[in-house]
């Protein structure tokens, strides 16, 4: 199987607002995927039908070659734009739940990430800074051992130097071998150096779905070239 994520004319309806328009796409197995486009323009909403947390209203969603159903956690971890850590836990304590919760969770990975990160494990969650916070997020789902990480905006609202320590996190601690990582975003230009592929979606639309590699040799752009190219 060399894609991980296949959408067949897949569409989705919150009542009366269409999300996404009978959108058809493949992602690739492997690397980091960068997942854009100006908001409102249904990443979000993309990135939980493939983690099975909303219900398409038409057509074929096949992860890691299922068909998608709540069943897909097993294999996805989902990093959440809004944060569902309890302030009550201490770092450790946070650690120790999500191996409770996670069957396939690397508490020793979690933990040794934490520690050369800085992070006190002794602290309570509700008193760490912004970035700290984000920081146990994403070294949480960066220790799923499963073969898809979603991160849904995982660098909004923290500042540039809090981001640009996410961001080499990302690079030093996905299992590029075994896993693929999508990661919406609007820092393009800051994430761009770690993408293999790029998923533009605008109103609902996939616009475009490339290699980065593919875009910078046959015409010479970046990420931030076409999406300009693609949203003008
Ligand atoms: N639970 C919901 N109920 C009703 N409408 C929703 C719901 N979630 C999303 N929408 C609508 O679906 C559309 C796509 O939203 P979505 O959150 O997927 O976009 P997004 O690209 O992630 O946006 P942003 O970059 O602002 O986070 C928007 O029009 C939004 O208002």
């Amino acid at each position: 199987m060399d894609h991980i994520i296949t959408f067949n004319n897949v569409s989705k309806k919150y009542g009366l607002t269409t999300a996404l328009k009978d959108v058809s796409f493949q992602v690739p197995k492997s690397g980091i995927i960068g997942l854009v486009g100006p908001n409102g323009s249904g990443k979000s909403t993309l990135l939980k039908l493939v983690a099975g947390l909303v219900k398409k209203s038409a057509g074929e969603i096949i992860v890691c070659g299922d068909h998608v159903t709540r069943l897909i956690g097993s294999k996805v971890a989902f990093l959440a734009e809004v944060d569902s850590l309890y302030d009550f836990y201490t770092v450790k304590e946070t650690v120790r739940f999500s191996a409770n919760v996670f069957p396939d969770f690397d508490e020793q990975k979690a933990n040794s990430i934490l520690e050369t990160l800085q992070v006190d494990l002794n602290k309570k969650v509700g008193t760490l800074s912004k970035g700290n916070r984000a920081r146990v997020k994403i070294a949480i789902t960066l220790s799923r051992q499963v073969p898809l990480l979603l991160m849904d905006e995982p660098l909004s609202g923290l500042d540039p130097l809090v981001r640009e320590d996410i961001i080499k996190l990302i690079a030093r601690y996905v299992e590029m071998e075994e896993q693929t990582l999508i990661i919406s975003t609007h820092e393009v230009t800051e994430i761009e150096p770690l993408l293999d592929h790029v998923l533009l979606v605008k109103s609902g639309n996939i616009m475009l779905s490339e290699k980065v590699e593919e875009l910078r040799e046959t015409k010479g752009q970046s990420v931030l070239d076409a999406m300009r190219e693609v949203l003008k």
